[in-house]
């Protein structure tokens, strides 16, 4: 490997790795001829540095939260050559960094990383956007929507869970219509998410048992959103099943068509900037990551004990 690039974003949650930068840029210089480093200097500016080198070096590494690897995965994954990525977890919640088993402590995190031990996972697509986690919409969306930045600043995690209660106590309601390869899904809905990675908010909440190489998003509907549904979810993480139960539907996918009555805003990886209707799509194996050292265990036991698609 010859060339490089971190990309710091230096208002992102977690400060304990940007006073390190320099030291991880001379770590990696042990390796890697060249490495250059860049610390943004706005929102899209991580973008536009990714637009401008992703052909010149083979490595890039992400040093932020989900908004951070978000920006820089939908600049890099439309491109022909995609430079490896790799994540130091430097954000509140690092739910992509969780999926790859990077640890969430800083030094190991950089052992990870000059371990360089690569593989490559799927990409979600959504009308030209890109997103390596989650898509949502309805009761999600509420949920990220109203937590107070001071208390995201101050509690870090545990304000998406005061959010949450929040909405739960009023939850959305929307017409939803939902075409894929093998479902079809017509009526009211609270909450429709589908994830390719496994964590939302710091815990992996809904899709416990997702892999990001299996070629298929998962797709979780909440009709209602009752003790019942709330029941379901817990049983499935209990049991190692797939939730089950009248309120809610769960059921795998490579493509997807959704449209929703009112028009409603998109949650894609934490970031609100598109709304319905859409298409999604998988595309497998698209981008080579840094992987953490039990991904390929945890890789290995990922199935429902109900095996059914
Ligand atoms: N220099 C900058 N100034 C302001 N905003 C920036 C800058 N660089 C990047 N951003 C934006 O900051 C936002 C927040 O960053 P990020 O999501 O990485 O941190 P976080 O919210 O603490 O972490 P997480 O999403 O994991 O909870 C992102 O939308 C990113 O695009």
């Amino acid at each position: 490997m010859n060339r490089a690039a971190i990309i710091a974003n230096p208002v992102a949650g977690n400060k304990d790795l940007l006073h390190r930068l320099e030291s991880i840029q001379q770590a990696l210089s042990k390796q890697i001829n060249e490495v250059i480093l860049y610390k943004t200097s706005s929102k899209g500016n991580g973008a536009q540095i990714v637009q401008s080198i992703a052909h010149q070096v083979d490595m890039i590494v992400s040093v932020g939260g989900d908004g951070t690897v978000h920006e820089l995965i939908n600049a890099l994954c439309p491109l022909e050559h995609r430079p490896i990525l790799a994540i130091l977890p430097g954000g509140t919640c690092n739910d992509f960094s969780r999926t790859l088993c990077i640890s969430q402590d800083p030094d190991e995190a950089i052992e990870q990383l000059l371990a360089r031990n690569t593989t490559h996972i799927d990409v979600g697509k959504h009308n030209g956007n890109y997103f390596l986690n989650f898509w949502g919409i309805g009761l999600i969306t509420q949920v990220s929507e109203r937590i107070d930045p001071d208390i995201k600043r101050d509690w870090g995690r545990l304000a998406y869970y005061i959010s949450a209660f929040q909405t739960f106590a009023e939850p959305p309601s929307f017409f939803l219509e939902v075409e894929s390869e093998s479902n079809y899904f017509r009526g009211n809905a609270t909450m429709m998410i589908v994830g390719n990675g496994s964590y939302v908010g710091g815990m992996e909440t809904y899709f416990p048992r997702t892999s990001v190489q299996d070629g298929y998003l998962d797709v979780l509907i909440i009709r209602k959103a009752s003790l019942e549904a709330i029941h379901a979810i817990i049983s499935s993480h209990l049991l190692d099943q797939r939730p089950y139960g009248e309120d809610l539907l769960y059921f795998q996918a490579k493509s997807l068509r959704i449209t929703t009555s009112p028009s409603l805003k998109i949650d894609c990886d934490g970031e609100k900037n598109t709304f319905t209707p859409t298409q999604l799509t998988v595309l497998p194996r698209h981008l080579q990551v840094v992987m953490g050292n039990d991904f390929i265990h945890r890789s290995s036991c990922l199935s429902f004990k109900d095996l059914s698609v």
